[in-house]
């Protein structure tokens, strides 16, 4: 029998946007039969010492790409609760990694407006790139949730999509797995 997959779901948040997408693709995850730990950037493990067979990472896009320490204060100075300026954020957290992914498993998403229509570049398509540099494999191709503007909401869909999302990322890392020695 197929060993169950486990998987760790790792969110960076201003607003609580990308949080609650992650909980969504965390339930996506849990019906393909997984078992999930869920955690914020910043109460995470080092990138180098989580312990899961896939790592599914999330950030807000800002700035066309994953947050700084300016552009977290900037959301600050929109509202965001004022301790998560400090990070880590995603980029940083990657960014202390080594470059020894070894081939391990990643899906990466991110949060965007809706209204910005050419988006030049995003959050998950730069955590993908990171991470690709590293050595680690994405099982699907970065995705996008959308907000109707800075501070949110979801557009009504997206916790829906979330969950489709984390479904079709379970099979994916379940299907490596079983093909790989
Ligand atoms: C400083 C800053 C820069 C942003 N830049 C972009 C951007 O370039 N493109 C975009 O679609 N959204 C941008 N946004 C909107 C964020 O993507 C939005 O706040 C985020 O998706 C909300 O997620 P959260 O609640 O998890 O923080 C920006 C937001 C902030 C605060």
């Amino acid at each position: 029998m197929a060993r169950q997959l486990h998987a760790a779901v790792i969110a960076e948040s201003m607003f609580g946007n990308t949080r609650s997408v992650a909980d969504g693709v965390a339930a996506g995850i849990e019906l393909e039969g997984a078992t999930v730990d869920l955690m914020s950037v910043a109460e995470a493990p080092p990138l180098d010492s989580v312990h899961a067979d896939l790592i599914v990472v999330g950030a807000p896009t800002h700035a066309f790409s994953l947050s700084r320490r300016p552009t977290r204060e900037d959301a600050v100075k929109q509202g965001a609760p004022a301790e998560a300026a400090g990070g880590p954020g995603l980029r940083e957290w990657i960014d202390a990694a080594s470059d020894d992914g070894g081939g391990r498993l990643v899906a990466v998403f991110d949060t965007r407006v809706a209204k910005i229509k050419h988006l030049p570049a995003n959050a998950a398509h730069r955590a993908h790139r990171m991470l690709e540099r590293r050595g680690y494999v994405s099982v699907v191709r970065p995705a996008g949730f959308l907000v109707a503007d800075v501070k949110g909401p979801l557009l009504p869909d997206q916790l829906e999509q979330a969950t489709a999302w984390g479904r079709t990322v379970a099979v994916a890392a379940q299907d490596r797995m079983a093909t790989s020695p």
